[in-house]
């Protein structure tokens, strides 16, 4: 382990009110759009922050422990400046102003990227404005993450809000080794050639060292891209998964570009849904449900393409054909607020509490209605307990680049009870093929899955159950960020012969899937036909 240039840390608790030295240092560096901390104020005024409880921030705290490790972001509120510590992570807010908010993160970034890679599910917009304060805010975090690198550090940039950070970085520090990965679907040719400033955001990410996607059809995309777009030359062949890169030569640097699908706190989720509070919280919630015979689950940030529009008129319909009986079932749809400024999103959230009105009006009685619909975040504890108690889950996505509702809700089923109903247009369905699978466009299909799902034989849903397990409870999100980073540590150019290198930590150790797993015949990514993001071949652009 190579140590940092900044003072010890305070170890002892995650809240901090105590700003960290702002000369200190770090050896390896997370560049992302949040930080990975809450800011609390308590009753009495005093400011408490926590960590997030997000996957990314799991996956990377041991690392940026063990390797004195910075992380740069953004609050989650306009012109916020402050630097708390964090149980030894060097924190780098990057503030935003309320005009920056509006423009980079509602606009560019989630009004242009985030409908254009998702299939333009809604309409990108595209306004030179906002493409303005995309790259400002870029260059922002670019400067933040070049002044919180040690000399020759690791640092890995992630996702669409931040693409044209890896040039920028180079460019001022060109002693770093650069990662960058992408958590959403990285579109197909055609979509992509939209965009007005393709080609500066094909360059930006070649900035990188190693680019990363969820699967191996978004780098193939990418390699296409990186081609056609900025006339480097490319590799053509197959991109595999964690392993079998593609390349692109920029110059005297090679870049490497792969496909490392994310994955969850498997063994954490594994045990807090064994434990007697979870399954007690569980009985409790189908006590208040009216001890229906099946539970069903939506669980989503409330974005439109998460479909939760198409489980529920799928619902609507099975209900009205009479092949759900509506004394027998519930369901419960958590959906949490989401870029509520943006338009797409409020024209959204009307259109699904309408249906689901619709469907408690025409199914419902008075004190049962079918639907159970909370737009709130639900604290973890809670949502373990509602997946434990869920029959079937329900993850409808019109395009995800993972979905790791998906993946915890297999986490939580140790009793191999349970069955999950998956669109095949999310990440996940590469690797959980024993699923209810289901295109969310054909909603005869989605019918058929969910009815097929609630009447599923035991021995069946078991045998299903137990094949995803092996999957999710193996492929750890630790190993996630271990496979990538390893293959960062593994990239080799000129510029980076005198380079630190860091201590890669994998934590936890896989657990059994099941009470009576036996070893071999788990879902997988290896050698599965990949769904989502298509690949495009030298001619034949993907779609
Ligand atoms: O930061 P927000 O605007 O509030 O949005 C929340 C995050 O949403 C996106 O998640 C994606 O990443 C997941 C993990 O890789 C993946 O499973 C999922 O399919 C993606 O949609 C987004 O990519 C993050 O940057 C946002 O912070
Ligand atoms: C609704 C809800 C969710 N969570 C947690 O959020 C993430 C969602 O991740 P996913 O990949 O499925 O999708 P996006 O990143 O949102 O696009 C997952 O870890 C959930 O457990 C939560 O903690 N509380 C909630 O209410």
């Amino acid at each position: 382990m190579v140590s940092g240039e900044s003072s010890t840390p305070d170890r002892s608790g995650t809240q901090s009110p105590a700003s960290t030295d702002e000369h200190a240092r770090a050896d390896f560096v997370v560049v992302a759009n949040r930080l990975p901390v809450d800011k609390e104020v308590l009753d009495d005024g005093t400011v408490r922050w926590k960590q997030s409880p997000g996957g990314l921030v799991t996956a990377l705290e041991p690392i940026l422990r063990e390797n004195t490790g910075a992380w740069v972001g953004w609050s989650g509120t306009a012109d916020s400046a402050e630097n708390p510590e964090i149980d030894g992570v060097i924190i780098r807010a990057v503030p935003l102003s309320s005009q920056e908010i509006a423009e980079y993160y509602e606009g560019f970034s989630n009004a242009t990227l985030w409908p254009l890679y998702h299939d333009v599910i809604v309409k990108p917009e595209y306004h030179r404005e906002w493409w303005d304060s995309y790259v400002e805010v870029n260059r922002r975090f670019a400067e933040a993450a070049s002044e919180a690198a040690s000399e020759g550090a690791i640092v890995w940039v992630q996702d669409y809000q931040l693409q044209l950070v890896p040039k920028m970085l180079r460019m001022l520090r060109p002693d770093l080794r650069i990662g960058f990965f992408l958590h959403i679907p990285f579109p197909p040719v055609e979509l992509f050639m939209q965009l007005p400033w393709r080609r500066e955001i094909v360059e930006g990410l070649l900035g990188a060292d190693l680019i990363g996607f969820h699967l191996p059809g978004g780098a193939q995309n990418f390699l296409y891209l990186a081609r056609r777009l900025a006339g480097y030359s490319s590799s053509k062949g197959t991109v595999g998964v964690r392993g079998k890169f593609g390349v692109v030569q920029v110059g005297f640097r090679t870049v490497r570009v792969g496909a490392f699908p994310i994955s969850i706190d498997s063994a954490d989720l594994d045990a807090k849904a064994k434990s007697r509070t979870t399954r007690k919280r569980a009985g409790d919630i189908r006590k208040e449900l009216g001890n229906p015979k099946t539970i069903l689950l939506g669980v989503d940030r409330l974005d439109y393409t998460k479909g939760i529009d198409v489980r529920l008129r799928a619902l609507s319909e099975l209900l009205a054909e009479k092949r759900l009986d509506p004394d027998e079932i519930a369901m419960i749809q958590l959906a949490t607020p989401s870029r509520e400024r943006v338009d797409s999103y409020k024209r959204m959230r009307a259109g699904i509490e309408q249906l689901v009105g619709n469907i408690n009006g025409m199914y419902g009685t008075v004190g049962h209605p079918i639907v159970q619909y909370l737009h709130r975040p639900v604290p973890r504890d809670e949502l373990i307990s509602y997946y434990y108690a869920a029959d079937v889950m329900l993850v409808t996505p019109l395009r995800d680049g993972m979905n790791l509702v998906a993946k915890e809700y297999v986490a939580c089923h140790s009793d191999l009870r349970g069955a999950l109903v998956l669109s095949e247009f999310t990440g996940a369905a590469a690797e959980l093929r024993s699923a209810y699978i289901a295109n969310p466009y054909d909603i005869e299909g989605v019918k058929d899955a969910i009815d097929a799902a609630v009447h599923h034989d035991v021995d069946d849903g078991r045998r299903r159950m137990r094949a995803m397990r092996r999957q999710v409870m193996t492929h750890t999100v630790s190993r996630w960020a271990a496979s990538f980073l390893g293959a960062l540590q593994a990239t080799t150019d000129v510029t980076h012969s005198g380079d630190r290198g860091i201590d890669i930590v994998e934590s936890g150790e896989p657990v059994n899937a099941g009470p009576d797993d036996n070893p071999t015949g788990g879902d997988a990514h290896e050698g599965a036909p990949t769904h989502g993001d298509t690949p495009a071949t030298d001619n034949t652009p993907a779609r």
